[in-house]
């Protein structure tokens, strides 16, 4: 079947890279240095949110500020990868899903051209059919376009989403995409509250969680 993944919390954690990157943008500014919690908090709407939130925190509300901050954090982010770490069992999930036969895309609200650069950077690349970023389509998740955009590029059909975040469980259920929740990434509320059919904090756990799913629906079909 096919398996969409979100990125940011969910196969990696970027947060380190994000809060560097985000208070090399906010020094260009004048603008004082945020925690990392804080800007961990902000990540997963999509780098225009991400800057909006870094203004806001400084009260600040400023169009043309925020332009130049969303190209400076695009240029500097890009190469940023150093402090970012792929979670632990990820990429053998990865590859064990792809020796099940799985289709694999990426739904991320992260502009692609930095996606595809840490993807690339942890080897994990090459397993994807389909890569849709925060740039990729009019809209970004929970719009239900990009992720219904994702299915489509992997060839259409019975799709599952695995997400760590309040922004993936709205997106899955706009799509009428079951969610599978990966519990260690940068959610603010609890996961139970997420509508989902599985939830993992192991990736260990993910190719037996997908290939009950997809049993299940062979069954049924
Ligand atoms: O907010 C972002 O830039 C990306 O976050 P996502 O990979 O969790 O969609
Ligand atoms: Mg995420």
């Amino acid at each position: 079947m096919i398996v969409i993944f979100d990125l940011d919390g969910t196969l990696i954690d970027s947060a380190p890279d994000i809060h560097k990157t985000a208070n090399e943008v906010l020094a260009d500014e004048g603008l004082g240095a945020l925690d990392l919690p804080t800007v961990r908090s902000f990540i997963g709407h999509g780098v225009p949110h991400l800057v909006g939130r870094l203004l806001g925190h400084h009260g600040i509300s400023d169009e043309a500020r925020a332009a130049r901050m969303i190209a400076g954090f695009g240029a500097r982010y890009e190469a940023a990868v150093g402090l970012t770490t792929i979670y632990a069992g990820a990429a053998g999930a990865l590859e064990a899903l792809k020796a099940q036969g799985h289709v694999l895309g990426l739904c991320t609200n992260k502009p692609v051209a930095p996606a595809r650069a840490v993807m690339r950077h942890f080897g994990i690349l090459n397993h994807f059919t389909a890569i849709i970023g925060g740039d990729s389509a009019p809209t970004r998740k929970p719009d239900p376009e990009p992720l219904r955009m994702a299915v489509a590029a992997c060839g259409g059909g019975p799709a599952l989403f695995v997400g760590d975040s309040e922004v993936d469980a709205a997106t899955a259920t706009a799509a009428g995409v079951p969610l599978i929740v990966h519990t260690e990434g940068y959610r603010k509320t609890p996961a139970e509250d997420f509508p989902h059919v599985a939830v993992f904090s192991d990736f260990a756990a993910l190719p037996g969680i997908i290939a009950a799913r997809a049993e299940a629906l062979e069954a049924v079909g």
